[in-house]
């Protein structure tokens, strides 16, 4: 062999080696799934620019996405002007993605109301990184399933309250659900007592809440999708009108965070001192910095489990109004397990397997977040031969996966019988993806089940349900609309609540003569 050739090998070697390590390089696997792989299949866009913005509905997105599910599959693919949206149609892709691939995906989309309105204190709407995982950390502590346990207290008195409102005010059972579910939160959390709708503190995160899900909605700011214009000289045409809304938002969200925690901070040591998750972290507060990631948390517990539960405890008043026999059955499980000697508890929960089918029938019926909450990918990937770009927002379509026919027969019907094997033990679907996936998954899930659950058999022990009559005599339908948006929540409905005894009011009124 002589140099010339031996010369040609070693650059053919190098050449093989440089190509090998570029067919193996991320750029390269990159740069050939932008160009060869297709996104997943949906709807071609109508408008080069806007993508498919003019097909999106800005009410019931869920519907049409659920309709898309049978034409596209599993995956439907759409783009808004810049942005990639995946919608998720099947719970076995979204534990796929969000917790077989948590690393890639457990990351949220930025808009840029939420900075602007004060609202990125929340840890549920950080972007994945460390700032999100400490505070994630801290919220767990707090929301495990044995931290829950020292919140029953809290829970039952309030929810025993709530039975004395509806003895006293029936037709105002709307309020009173929201009321009550409100009230648990603010005790556990700051130890505060709400006693009326005005309450400062209520008023005022409720208020904030409202002006995040208005900015939130889709399309509704411009700038949520060209974050630049936030640069742009307030007083230009269009700019004032977001400038002034995130401005005022602002005091409230500041308002929202600082003013429970400083109260817990005033009353400590005092008689005013109650027990709360608030006065917990503070024991171990030791910086500045400490301090303001307790507000955070505290206010992004109270923003998680303020609206929610409450939705859910309407569903119940809604499905019950609907389904007496359901009704009938769980009061039978109730009678049998509690008596007609006391009030329903929480040790009582396991014995009673129909009342918890109930509480996972109300989440597949009515889901709360019919497409869940957005995560997005932190970096490209591929899955099933589709290529999802980096920034991607991807949505559960729970809605989807609640009627899935292979899983739930004649999914419109209320029916918690679906529950159970054939033995009558309560089978393995426990509803959890209503809750949302992976590192994300909702951390209230167990204080959230426990409020429903309890508020369930209680009011089915003191009440019954019932559709009200017109002046002939005949059954008024309750026919039940929800709200737009992240949470779908019930619109104001009637039904009938009476006591279904004296004994049962009379153990009421005596529960609450005889708390500690
Ligand atoms: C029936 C009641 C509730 C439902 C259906 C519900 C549902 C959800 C869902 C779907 C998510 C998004 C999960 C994801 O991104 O995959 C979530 C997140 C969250 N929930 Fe809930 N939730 C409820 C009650 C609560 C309660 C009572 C609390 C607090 C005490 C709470 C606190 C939170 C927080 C802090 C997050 C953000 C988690 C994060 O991004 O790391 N939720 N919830």
């Amino acid at each position: 062999m002589n140099r010339f050739s031996s010369n040609w090998i070693v650059v053919e070697v190098g050449f093989c080696i440089a190509a090998w390590a570029l067919f193996r390089s991320k750029w390269f696997k990159s740069f050939f799934s932008k160009l060869w792989l297709p996104y997943p299949p949906g709807p071609a866009a109508k408008n080069w620019i806007a993508g498919n913005i003019s097909e999106i509905p800005v009410e019931n997105q869920w519907f049409l996405f659920t309709e898309w599910s049978k034409i596209y599959g599993d995956l439907t693919y759409f783009r808004a002007l810049h942005q990639h949206f995946i919608v998720i149609n099947k719970l076995e892709v979204a534990i796929e993605l969000f917790e077989k691939r948590s690393n890639n995906y457990s990351s949220r989309p930025h808009a840029t109301m939420v900075d602007l309105m004060g609202w990125d204190f929340n840890s549920g709407l950080k972007p994945y990184g460390n700032i999100w995982r400490n505070q994630r950390r801290l919220l767990q502590q707090y929301l495990k399933p044995e931290a829950t346990r020292s919140y029953q207290t809290t829970q039952v008195q309030k929810i025993h309250d709530m039975l004395l409102q509806l003895l006293e005010s029936p037709n105002d059972f709307m309020n009173h659900v929201q009321h009550s579910s409100g009230s648990i939160i603010m005790a556990t959390m700051y130890g505060h007592d709400v006693q009326t709708k005005d309450d400062p503190y209520t008023k005022i995160a409720g208020l904030a809440l409202d002006r995040l899900a208005i900015a939130l909605f889709p399309g509704a700011y411009l700038v949520n999708t060209i974050s630049a214009l936030r640069l742009l000289p307030k007083w230009l045409p269009g700019c004032a009108e977001f400038n002034n809304f995130a401005v005022e938002t602002r005091t409230l969200t500041d308002k929202m965070r600082n003013d429970p925690v400083e109260k817990v901070q005033q009353l400590r040591g005092t008689s005013g001192e109650r027990r709360c998750i608030a006065g917990n972290m503070l024991e171990n507060c030791r910086s500045d910095d400490e301090l303001e990631d307790i507000k955070c948390v505290c206010a992004t517990m109270y923003a998680g489990g303020a609206d929610t539960t409450i939705s859910s405890v309407q569903t119940f008043f809604y499905a019950m109004a609907n389904y007496y026999d359901v009704q009938s059955k769980a009061q039978e499980e109730i009678d049998r397990v509690v008596g007609r000697e006391r009030l329903p508890s929480f040790e009582d929960r396991p014995s009673m397997p129909y009342s918890e089918a109930i509480v996972r029938e109300i989440l597949r019926w009515r889901p709360l977040t019919p497409l869940g909450v957005a995560h997005t990918s932190s970096d490209e990937d591929i899955y099933e031969g589709y290529y999802i770009p980096k920034g991607t927002a991807l949505m559960p379509n729970i809605w989807c996966m609640t009627r899935d026919p292979a899983k739930y027969d004649d999914p419109e019907t209320f029916n918690p019988s679906r529950f159970f094997n054939p033995d009558g033990t309560l089978n393995d679907d426990d509803l959890n993806y209503g809750f949302g996936f992976g590192r994300r998954i909702c951390p209230g899930r167990h204080f959230a089940k426990a409020t429903v659950w309890l508020s369930v058999v209680s009011v089915l022990a003191t009440f019954d349900i019932r559709k009200k009559k017109d002046a002939t005599g005949k059954d008024i339908p309750v026919d039940q609309a929800y709200t737009q948006g992240l949470f779908s929540r019930p619109m104001p409905f009637e039904c009938a609540i009476t006591p279904r005894s004296e004994a049962t009011t009379a153990l009421l009124r005596d529960a609450i003569a005889h708390r500690d």
